[in-house]
């Protein structure tokens, strides 16, 4: 297993965080819960689904509404990775995870997760479709970088976590270059699901933005 680097300060990517099993078995899981958003409460107005789990946000109010007890033992194996393999140290230990699912046409709109509400720490699995993510410079907008996200591990500090908007495009067809020729490449995007672990610190509002 091994944690690249990327071009932007305190972003890293893990691309064998989990096996080809471990995602099977995680969508399985994650498919026998309920889903909120498009329609049903907690977050109806969110046009994706979403699970969330150890607290519950509010994208309306921007604040972490309410405690739901311990993370679901299905994501047990995932936490405990992200201690062996020190991505996290024991105070960071996270206490949230909301699931997103996107559909192809679905994307998230450029957001830095609050500062005031969660930890240094964000972590980001993603399974299914691969997509890009975009990081937009909050004080400088021409200054971007792009990740590709396919089954793997995002982790998220320091410049990239507090300085960065992050975005996923709603866009079907992606394009980036790759390799030391800059070739290019096509993501086409289907059904992406991501599991992203936070640590609540602080239950006020999120004076940011989380959309
Ligand atoms: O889907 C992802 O990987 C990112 C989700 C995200 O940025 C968020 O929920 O704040
Ligand atoms: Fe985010």
């Amino acid at each position: 297993m091994q944690k690249k680097a990327t071009a932007l300060e305190g972003l890293y990517i893990i691309e064998d965080f989990i096996t080809e099993t471990e995602e099977q078995v995680l969508i399985r899981a994650i498919d026998s819960r309920a889903w909120c958003g498009n329609g049903v409460a907690p977050n109806p107005e969110l046009k994706r689904r979403t699970q969330h789990y150890g607290y519950e946000f509010s994208y309306r109010y921007r604040k972490v509404i309410q405690n739901l007890g311990p993370l679901p033992t299905f994501t047990d194996f995932i936490t405990k990775r992200f201690k062996q393999q020190k991505i996290i140290e024991f105070e960071d230990e996270p206490n949230m995870c909301i699931i997103n699912e996107y559909e192809a046409g679905q994307g998230i709109m450029p957001h830095t997760d609050a500062a005031t509400i969660f930890g240094p720490i964000i972590l980001s699995l993603s399974l299914l479709s691969s997509c890009l993510m975009k990081f937009t410079h909050s004080n400088n907008p021409e200054t971007q970088f792009l990740v590709v996200l396919r089954t793997s591990l995002l982790i998220m500090t320091k410049s990239s976590r507090y300085d960065y908007k992050h975005s996923i495009s709603k866009d079907i067809i992606e394009w980036f270059e790759e390799g030391e020729n800059g070739e290019k490449r096509e993501i086409v995007r289907s059904r992406r699901v991501s599991l992203t672990f936070r640590t609540v610190r602080n239950l006020g509002v999120d004076v940011a933005t989380n959309s």
